[in-house]
């Protein structure tokens, strides 16, 4: 929804054609043995050139992971199966395009990694063969690559090993699940004996001062194994304590929320929790957004340790937090001067779900649904993002503006942050399983996950089935709905009437996964708006009980029924709304006329606009437009009108024609669908303006009211202040909030 999906340019179509290609070509090789094109000390002095050449990027800034392409492999599942059921290979055992199901590798990095698409390094065996090893979906939060994951002489186990063909005749090990991969620390006993080290550290405590010495150096991967290596070492209940709660820090670093509670839990409470142990716990629920447990323990803390003044501050946040989640009250204007300040844009605000709940429709699968009767404006749900990749859009080269992930199997390519987004949705899946079901319930069509939640201990995360749900359920977005407002209207050339405004896209991605319950209806009743991370929904009409709520996934624009529903392909559905139906029904030709009335239209309104003159000519051809409609503008929304509607009515406005002005605005709100009252002129002294009927919001009709107030301004004053508040509650809708619309009526 709202990204930048470049599939149908026909250079990104050859280039998928010409992977297909490779893929088949590839698949030719399936089962043979490879044969290595270099022995082991070239391969490893080839790769470290490698390394060599990526150090120098990242120095001179050109750097970026995603760089270039990401390209979809054919799906395969993790490994369900526990290591102690699978049977131990070596290297030359391995045969290319293979999934090797049933077995696993132990592998020791020889080199320093890079780290590209994939998280690289050479591995050998203990025969000494050596291969590529390419891990993918390695990084989760922003700035983690300060860790190398890969360091030299690092043992790991691959579960199930897939070879698979790389670019010049190349093969390499590719690891897509982070479950299938298992890491050894130093003193495993699985480490084969020729690689054991004498292990100097081998006491708890000095284990805990090793992990120390990890953790002040920001390496918390490397301190977390020092902590678990010192807990194997019989610390005392004392010593114990002390090492899980050093590691509770170096999970809540690593925004490993669940075991950082899991090691506060299991830490002994008597007689009464310790200051560090309340407090750790606190920011694990807050990191899991359990806002009212949080809230419980900082009170505790509260009470225990007073003169601990971060825990008043840490309690009045989540109070705050808890206050946003239950009551949908949220300062506006704050979350706007976060989202201008914080890069990337992650607002720490909780998330509010208004009088809606997810239920099963007729026939598009699950919906969400009002749960009591809502207002035009009024709030149905804000969303904080389960995960965001924000893109700067005035980024460098290097930006992830420039990435591409090309889905050779769905036929699909997508520019911007999705590669970065599905790291970080397949990590916090990894780190924290107790948040599965809010990205794994949504919708992912006809892939079918592995029925299996952990192996040997560790979340069985399916990267595939998070691509599929990304691919499914991605909103694109900019840094906000308001920003954006003010770029379009920077470029606007005919003041605040704009025509095709609405069909922008953006690189920055994110799911909610709440508002992913939402259907796709062009003649939708609802709107999303965005602030930084947090997603707004709100309704666009009066809107009865157990209504369907519906947005649009793409605007609906005039280009006719077989372009509209070519975009909706890629989600499996032909929309069935009003629009749509008429648009079919009212057959190519028709629609033909339509868009070319429309641009004589266009035409004689900016004559009029520029020169005062041929209004008679322009209401012939509104009319005529009018025509081409054969359903009630409430039953079908005229689109092709309206802004053009509003346009001559502006223009009617700046040549002091404000009666004039007021009708024109009106039909312009009628050719929406809306059915307003009391709104003519002349006017009826006691009859208020009422919209009886909300109509299909497009962006501008807030503008449209605007107009109408000025014109009402002079022509009837006492509906001025009505109109102001119907542009106050559509400016709401659009943008999301209300608190800025007076920078906004002011323009
Ligand atoms: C983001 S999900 C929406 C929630 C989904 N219906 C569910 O069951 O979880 C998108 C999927 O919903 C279905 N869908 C959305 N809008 C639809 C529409 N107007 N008509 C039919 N199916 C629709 C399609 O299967 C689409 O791929």
């Amino acid at each position: 929804m709202d990204t930048h999906d470049v599939s149908n340019d026909p250079t990104i179509a050859q280039l998928i054609r010409k992977q297909q290609q490779t893929l088949l070509d590839a698949q030719f090789r399936a089962g043979q043995r490879p044969s290595p094109k270099n022995d082991r000390a070239a391969t490893i002095l080839e790769f470290q050139f490698k390394v060599m050449m990526t150090n120098e990027a990242i120095a001179n800034g050109s750097y970026n992971r995603h760089m270039g392409y990401s390209f979809v492999p054919p799906p395969y599942p993790p490994c369900v199966q526990p290591l102690c059921d699978l049977s131990k290979i070596m290297i030359d055992d391995l045969r290319l395009e293979t999934h090797h199901r049933g077995t696993y590798l132990i592998l020791r990095s020889v080199t320093a990694q890079s780290r590209m698409t994939a998280v690289m390094s050479i591995v050998e065996d203990e025969n000494g063969d050596v291969l590529l090893l390419q891990l993918y979906h390695q990084d989760g939060a922003e700035g983690e690559a300060s860790e190398d994951i890969l360091v030299e002489g690092r043992a790991l186990i691959v579960k199930e090993p897939y070879l698979k063909s790389t670019a010049n005749d190349g093969y390499g090990l590719r690891v897509d699940h982070p479950g299938d991969i298992i890491f050894l620390p130093a003193g495993d006993p699985r480490i084969p004996g020729c690689w054991k080290q004498e292990l100097q550290t081998d006491s708890a405590m000095a284990w805990k001062a090793k992990g120390n010495d990890f953790f002040n150096e920001s390496k918390f991967r490397s301190a977390i194994e020092c902590y678990t290596q010192a807990l194997g070492c019989s610390p005392t209940p004392e010593e114990a304590h002390t090492i899980k709660l050093n590691r509770s820090l170096a999970f809540l670093k690593m925004e490993q929320f669940d075991a950082a509670l899991a090691d506060i839990e299991s830490t002994p409470t008597t007689p009464n929790p310790s200051e560090k142990a309340l407090f750790r716990k606190a920011q694990a629920l807050y990191g899991l957004r359990r806002f009212r447990e949080c809230c419980e323990v900082l009170k505790v803390l509260r009470m225990e340790y007073p003169q601990n003044t971060t825990a008043k501050v840490e309690l009045n946040r989540a109070i705050r937090r808890l206050a946003e989640e239950t009551t949908g009250k949220y300062q506006f204007k704050g979350l706007h001067a976060e989202a201008a300040k914080l890069r990337p844009p992650h607002l720490d605000h909780a998330t509010y779900i208004g009088p809606v709940t997810v239920k099963a429709t007729e026939s598009r699968g699950r919906g969400l649904f009002t749960s009591q009767a809502v207002k035009a404006g009024d709030l149905l749900l804000c969303e904080k993002a389960f995960a965001h990749a924000f893109v700067d859009e005035d980024g460098s080269p290097s930006s992830d503006k420039n990435t591409m992930l090309l889905d050779v199997g769905g036929k699909t390519a997508v520019m911007g942050g999705q590669p970065k987004l599905i790291d970080m949705i397949v990590q916090k899946l990894y780190r924290n399983p107790s948040l599965a079901s809010s990205i794994t319930d949504l919708y992912h069509g006809s892939y079918e996950p592995v029925d299996a939640s952990h192996v040997d201990g560790t979340p069985a995360v399916d990267t595939f089935l998070v691509r599929r749900i990304v691919a499914l359920n991605c909103f694109g977005c900019p840094l906000s709905s308001r920003v954006g407002m003010h770029r379009k209207r920077g470029k606007s050339v005919d003041g605040r009437i704009q025509k095709g405004a609405e069909n922008d896209f953006f690189h920055s991605c994110g799911i909610w996964s709440m508002a992913s319950y939402i259907n796709h209806s062009c003649y939708s009743n609802a709107r999303r708006s965005f602030i930084g991370d947090m997603m707004i929904v709100r309704a666009t009409g009066d809107l009865a009980a157990d209504t369907e709520v519906t947005f649009w996934y793409h605007a609906p624009d005039l280009n006719g029924y077989v372009e509209r529903q070519k975009k909706f392909r890629h989600w499996g559905f032909m929309c069935d709304c009003a629009i749509c139906q008429d648009d079919n029904e009212s057959g190519e030709s028709l629609l033909a006329k339509r868009r070319s009335l429309r641009d004589s239209l266009e035409k004689r309104v900016r004559i009029f606009e520029q020169k005062g003159t041929g209004a008679a000519r322009v209401e012939a051809l509104l009319a005529a437009l009018a025509d081409t409609y054969r359903r009630p503008a409430h039953e079908v929304p005229r689109q092709a009108i309206w802004d053009l509607q509003a346009a001559f009515a502006r223009a009617l406005l700046l040549q002091r024609q404000p009666v004039e002005a007021v009708q024109q605005l009106l039909k312009a709100l009628a050719s929406l669908g809306y059915e307003i009252e009391g709104g003519n002129l002349p006017r009826v002294a006691s009859e208020a303006l009422v919209v009886r009927r909300w109509g299909l919001m497009s962006d501008n009709v807030a503008d449209c009211w605007l107009y109408l107030r000025d014109a009402y301004r002079t022509v009837a004053p006492d509906l001025a202040e009505r109109a102001e508040g119907y542009a106050r509650i559509s400016y709401r809708i659009v943008y999301g909030e209300d608190e800025t619309f007076e920078e906004f009526s002011n323009l």
